[in-house]
């Protein structure tokens, strides 16, 4: 459905989007993930047609976005991240508009229009003004104008950014929904509706991509290269050096407890798992241990792990 093949951006001397290739297949559901800056919503812009690419070419439904792009649009229904809507126009007449001006004629229009906003949940608004909607219906009319031209493919920046918690998961349960139905591609800070969400993600930063992977594959990776916490009874200055000569250790954190207990965290390569080895050097030490665990991964230690500037 998309097909992105080394896609690059240049502000200036700046280089926003470097190089980069990634698809989404038909009836996926990806979450697009980065810091601030990271270069997704110039991604998305170029994708949806709106930003000419300093290089590289993208393909929404074998379409190329920059040489046949009315038929690629067709196909897209786009949430940006500022969803433009016009304040002094009742929701009714804007979805209305909106479907006219994307080529419908007006019996599919007024057809769309009242199935989008049955879709999105906009039948108590339908005659209110835009100006007077919550932050929460204003993204409402934003997905109904997205959804209003039947797109296959959907593409969401950042769509719950700025709602309560209660809009949030509205709208998150209104994206499950259409998802049954669509491929989306959803750009957002909010990694716990990634993993609730999306069957891929791709993590970009600073242009680049970083990662693209199923969340489960990606927490998987991230917990055999995770973090095992142990407590002993002996001093630091022995403990931490033998910990942090053990077989793939890379990093090595202690501070003290009651009693002279100790607590450490080692953070190992992929694929180790430290635990047995600690357990068989203290006791071959003859330290006591009452404590030794392996910190479950979340998709956030991914996504900090992946675009840690260090
Ligand atoms: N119109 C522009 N002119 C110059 N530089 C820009 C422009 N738009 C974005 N940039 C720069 O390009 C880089 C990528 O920005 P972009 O908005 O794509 O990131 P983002 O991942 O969407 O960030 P955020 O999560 O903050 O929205 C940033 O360093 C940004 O300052």
């Amino acid at each position: 459905m998309i097909e992105v093949t080394n896609l690059s951006k240049r502000y200036g001397r700046q280089l926003a989007v470097r190089d980069i290739s990634f698809s989404v297949a038909r009836g996926e559901i990806v979450g697009f993930l980065g810091p601030n800056g990271a270069g997704k919503t110039t991604t998305i812009r170029m994708l949806t047609g709106y930003l000419p690419p300093s290089g590289g070419s993208a393909k929404i439904a074998d379409f190329d976005i920059f040489r046949q792009s009315i038929e690629a649009r067709k196909r897209i229904g786009y949430m940006p991240e500022n969803v433009p809507l016009y304040d002094d126009m009742r929701v009714r007449e804007f979805l209305s508009f909106r479907a006219r001006i994307k080529g419908l004629s007006n019996s599919d229009a007024r057809r769309r229009v009242s199935h989008v906003i049955e879709t999105c949940g906009l039948e108590g608004v339908r005659r209110k003004m835009i100006k007077t909607l919550s932050k929460g219906y204003r993204q409402r009319v934003g997905l109904a104008d997205a959804l209003v031209h039947q797109p296959e493919l959907l593409i969401l920046d950042e769509p719950t950014n700025g709602l309560d918690p209660i809009q949030i998961r509205q709208i998150r349960e209104l994206i499950k929904h259409l998802a049954l139905n669509h491929t989306v591609l959803i750009s957002t800070h909010i990694l716990s509706e990634v993993e609730m969400i999306a069957n891929r993600v791709i993590i970009i930063d600073s242009g680049k991509i970083k990662a693209a992977d199923t969340p489960q594959n990606l927490i998987a990776d991230m917990r055999a290269a995770g973090r095992v916490q142990c407590e002993i009874q002996a001093p630091a200055e022995i403990t931490t050096p033998v910990l942090a000569n053990l077989p793939h250790v890379k990093k090595v954190s202690s501070e003290p407890l009651e009693d002279n207990w100790m607590r450490s965290t080692l953070w190992s390569d992929s694929g180790s798992d430290t635990r047995q080895t600690i357990a068989s050097i203290a006791s071959e030490n003859g330290w006591p241990l009452r404590s030794l665990f392996r910190h479950e991964a979340t998709l956030e230690d991914v996504f900090v792990e992946m675009t840690r500037k260090d």
